[in-house]
């Protein structure tokens, strides 16, 4: 365990000072492409000023005979696209694979100063963070990068989840983590085989009737995933990273997966992954609070002045934590709106209202 003293001190001379605060910018989709996919490739120009977050993923969904054509098109594609104010960054393979150290020693040193945060998938404790940390500032020195490359961690084993607490801590370099539904159901031999959200038999049943024992009785879903995220959250909350629902596969059903979306997002998530070109546009709207809800922030925090005391609005009672919950919405809703001008005007808009 390295000494609170020593904590952000860099792993490797010539390596950049680590950051003692995680920027939080824009990431309400991380839109995941395969870099070699020519298609999917050539369309990286025009989707990367529609999303927050471009990733070029080397793992799982690439198979592993194009492995090495995936890691050297998004070197290709890194070095020959303006990306703007949009984050590039990668999903490398995961640590115990053949491809890892490649996938680290050719993208740092090649588009390191292009990458913003890498993602390591299956990470199982804090000691997988440890290893990228160190081999990540020597790279760093080596390709004489100026700024750190973050770090994001998939949380997609029973270990990883039993450990999430250490992991969202293990170094300063870690911006956030995203759950991983499938690989977490397959590790801990959970039933489902879909990509995220809910299951029909995962359900609780009302109560008999009382005058008539064999009616039918109305079932309800419940959420599968609604304790790994909550705790996911409060990992990261509690180590200042930002916490992200992962991705929906079911492509087809926009409407599932806006629910799924919306119910991370209600639980602290800041985003989730696009997967197709469709899910782009729901995790836009799910994740930017509404311009409702940012004129009732803002209206709140205009009547609590100093935030101390207590109002009553509209029926409902306001105080020192909901002028921090309605905090919450309006800085969201302000780092959002410099990025987003359509945004910008209907929260402007909303609060003419
Ligand atoms: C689902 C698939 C196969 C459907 O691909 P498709 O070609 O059948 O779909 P389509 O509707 O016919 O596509 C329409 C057009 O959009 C393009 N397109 C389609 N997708 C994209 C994209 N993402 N970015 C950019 N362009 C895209 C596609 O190439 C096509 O282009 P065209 O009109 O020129 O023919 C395809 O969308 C895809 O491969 N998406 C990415 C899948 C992926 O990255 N999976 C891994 C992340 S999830 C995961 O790993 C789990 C996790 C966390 O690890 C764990 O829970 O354990
Ligand atoms: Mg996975």
């Amino acid at each position: 365990m390295r000494s609170p003293k020593d904590f952000f001190r860099p792993l490797a001379v010539g390596a950049p000072t680590p950051v003692h605060d995680v920027p939080f910018r824009p990431s309400r989709m991380i839109h995941f492409f395969d870099p070699g996919n020519e298609k999917m490739a050539a369309k990286v120009p025009s989707i990367a000023p529609t999303v927050d977050v471009l990733l070029g993923n080397l793992e799982d969904a690439v198979a592993a005979d194009r492995k090495e054509a995936a890691r050297s098109g998004l070197v290709k594609i890194a070095k020959a696209t303006d990306f703007g104010d949009t984050q590039l960054w990668t999903r490398i393979n995961s640590l115990d694979s053949p491809w890892a150290l490649d996938d680290l020693l050719t993208l740092v040193t090649e588009i390191g100063d292009k990458l913003d945060v890498i993602m390591v998938p299956k990470v199982e404790g804090a000691e997988d963070i440890h290893y990228i940390d160190r081999l990540l500032a020597q790279l760093e020195a080596k390709a004489r990068i100026q700024r750190p490359i973050l770090v994001h961690a998939i949380l997609e084993t029973a270990s990883g989840v039993a450990n999430v607490e250490e992991i969202a801590g293990a170094s300063p370099r870690m911006q956030g983590i995203s759950l991983g539904p499938a690989d977490l159901a397959a590790s801990r031999r959970m039933k489902t085989t879909r990509v995220g959200g809910g299951h029909p038999g995962y359900l609780v049943r009302e109560d008999p009737h009382a005058q008539d024992a064999d009616a039918p009785r109305a079932t309800f879903q419940q959420d599968l995933w609604h304790y790994t995220i909550a705790r996911m959250v409060d990992a990261c909350a509690a180590h200042g990273i930002l916490p992200y629902y992962g991705p929906f596969g079911d492509i087809k059903d926009t409407t599932a997966c806006e629910d799924q979306f919306r119910n991370a997002f209600l639980l602290g998530c800041v985003g989730a992954w696009s997967l197709h070109p469709v899910q782009i546009a729901i995790a836009k709207k799910v994740f930017s609070p509404s311009p409702a809800d940012v004129a009732w922030a803002r209206r709140v925090i205009e009547a609590m002045g100093d935030g101390t005391g207590a109002v009553m609005i509209d029926g409902k009672m306001q105080d020192d934590a909901t002028y921090k919950q309605c905090q919450v919405v309006a800085q969201l809703a302000d780092t959002l709106a410099a990025r987003d001008p359509e945004l910008r005007d209907a929260y402007t808009a909303a609060e003419k209202e």
